[in-house]
């Protein structure tokens, strides 16, 4: 059944969509992080489990004791040729996205599908009809100053294809998990906004 819903979820720098400079993130945000491990582990039905889906760079650059990301199906693109690849629990190899996509629709365990990146996954899915959702966490440096960002979501593409919704719809597609009083949450020298943008 591929009712499965399919979402980005990613943190970028407004206004030019940056999410990363010189393979690193130039922030730190304590509650955003909290806000990524909640939304992609969070189910409805308890006996199902969320999938996050990203790159081989981004898997290697966890930290082994930090991965498989914990309470979620781990599933890795990579070019490498799957058959060398060691199987592990909760963690399983894809050459491809959207075969990884079409795979994970089929699992009756998988509830939610989350693209966690990085930027070559980001920008080869979201130009295909598979991904629904992108879940935009949209930060601005409080000081106006320049911050050097060197790699990019595809702006025109989102902002062509996709329309911003109502918090009231981010908060029902994430179930009853609290955002928070304020829309706007400041930490550090960054503010920013929990956005939820689907296709036209
Ligand atoms: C290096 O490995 C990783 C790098 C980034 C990553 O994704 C995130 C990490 C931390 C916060 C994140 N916040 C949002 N909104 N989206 C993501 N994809 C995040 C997950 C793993």
């Amino acid at each position: 059944m591929s009712s499965k819903p399919v979402s980005i979820i990613v943190a970028a720098l407004l206004p030019s969509f940056g999410i990363g400079s010189k393979g690193t993130l130039p922030w730190k945000l304590r509650k955003e992080m909290k806000y990524f491990r909640n939304v992609t582990s969070k189910v409805s039905d308890p006996t199902k489990i969320n999938a996050v889906v990203m790159g081989r760079k981004t898997w290697e650059s966890i930290p082994e004791k930090f991965r498989p990301l914990p309470n979620r199906y781990n599933v890795i693109i990579t070019r490498q040729d799957l058959t060398k690849l060691e199987k592990e629990v909760g963690v399983s190899y894809e050459n491809e996205i959207n075969d990884a996509l079409i795979k994970l629709q089929k699992l009756d365990h998988i509830e939610k599908i989350f693209i966690i990146g990085g930027a070559e996954i980001y920008n080869s899915s979201i130009i295909t009809q598979l991904v629904n959702n992108l879940l935009i966490t949209e930060i601005k440096h409080s000081k106006n100053v320049e911050v050097e960002m060197d790699t990019y979501l595809n702006k025109e593409y989102i902002l062509n294809n996709f329309e911003k919704r109502t918090k009231d719809e981010l908060q029902s597609f994430i179930g009853d998990m609290d955002l928070g009083e304020t829309e706007t949450i400041v930490e550090g020298d960054f503010e920013y906004q929990y956005e939820f943008y689907t296709r036209k």
